[in-house]
């Protein structure tokens, strides 16, 4: 639970102004935290429904290492009680989307939570519980044909996991969640999302709930580091 001193603690989630990470701040300030996410872009129906209390919005844009270091900056200088830091934002880009996609994916996917990590884990509340979560992807189990370069840094992103959890404990604990289908985009039409759903065992659009439950499940168990959960329906028995 947050802490019961003056400062709320506070969660970071980076690309929360939408979907998955918009859903598990909402989720996360009712239960008492003071949620930063990130945004490339203030939403203008902010302006007539405001984000509720608790949530901050900070503009950020990884696309570069300079973006990154702002924004690392920024939130140093903010000073917060750092209770987590959730690795949220992601590009999902197809192998056609043109030559420096697969750089474009590096910069969200690796680059901002490495360069994040090593120059904020000393922004945790010391002696109390620290986790940093990335959000990864099960694809990473087999590969994927049609996001070669999406799959190759979600897989980077999976050693940086380990590699943070090695370097950070006992202080932080550092794990991954890996989702398969959580929720679809506005434009999947019928044949995808039936294709989608018939890869897993479960056969649902589970929606961003689950990965809420999943983060508070890492949060409150101070025995898991370095694990990656996959969050996937049963896709792996298919
Ligand atoms: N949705 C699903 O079914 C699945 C999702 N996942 C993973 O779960 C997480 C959440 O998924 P979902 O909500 O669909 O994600 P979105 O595709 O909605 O992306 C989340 C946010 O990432 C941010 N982002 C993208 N590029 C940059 C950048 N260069 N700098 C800063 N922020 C950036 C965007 O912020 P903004 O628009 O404000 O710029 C965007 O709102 C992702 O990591 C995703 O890979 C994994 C498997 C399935
Ligand atoms: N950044 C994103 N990553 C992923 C998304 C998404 O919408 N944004 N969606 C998926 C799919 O749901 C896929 O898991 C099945 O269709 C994967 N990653």
């Amino acid at each position: 639970m947050p802490s019961t001193s003056a400062a709320p603690d506070t969660i970071v989630i980076t690309g929360g102004a939408q979907r998955v990470g918009l859903h598990c701040a909402r989720r996360l300030a009712a239960d008492g935290y003071r949620v930063l996410i990130t945004c490339r872009r203030l939403r203008p129906e902010w302006e007539e429904q405001p984000l509720p209390a608790g949530i901050e919005a900070m503009l950020a844009d990884f696309s570069s290492t300079a973006g990154i270091q702002q924004f690392i900056d920024q939130l140093r200088a903010r000073a917060p009680r750092l209770r987590a830091i959730i690795h949220n934002a992601s590009l999902w880009m197809d192998d056609s989307a043109g030559a420096d996609a697969l750089q474009q994916m590096f910069m969200v996917h690796m680059q901002a939570p490495y360069l994040i990590n090593l120059q904020c884990s000393t922004l945790f509340v010391a002696g109390a519980p620290a986790d940093i979560i990335h959000l990864g992807d099960d694809v990473t189990r087999k590969g994927s044909a049609r996001h070669i370069g999406y799959c190759a840094t979600k897989t980077g992103l999976e050693g940086l996991t380990r590699s943070f959890a090695a370097s950070l404990a006992p202080a932080v604990k550092v794990n991954a969640i890996t989702p398969a289908l959580i929720m679809f985009n506005p434009e999947d039409d019928a044949d995808y999302r039936a294709r989608a759903l018939a890869k897993s065992a479960m056969g649902i659009e589970p929606g961003p709930d689950v990965v809420y439950q999943s983060i508070r499940f890492l949060m409150d168990n101070p025995y898991i580091t370095g694990s990656c959960l996959p969050l996937n329906g049963g896709r792996h028995l298919k």
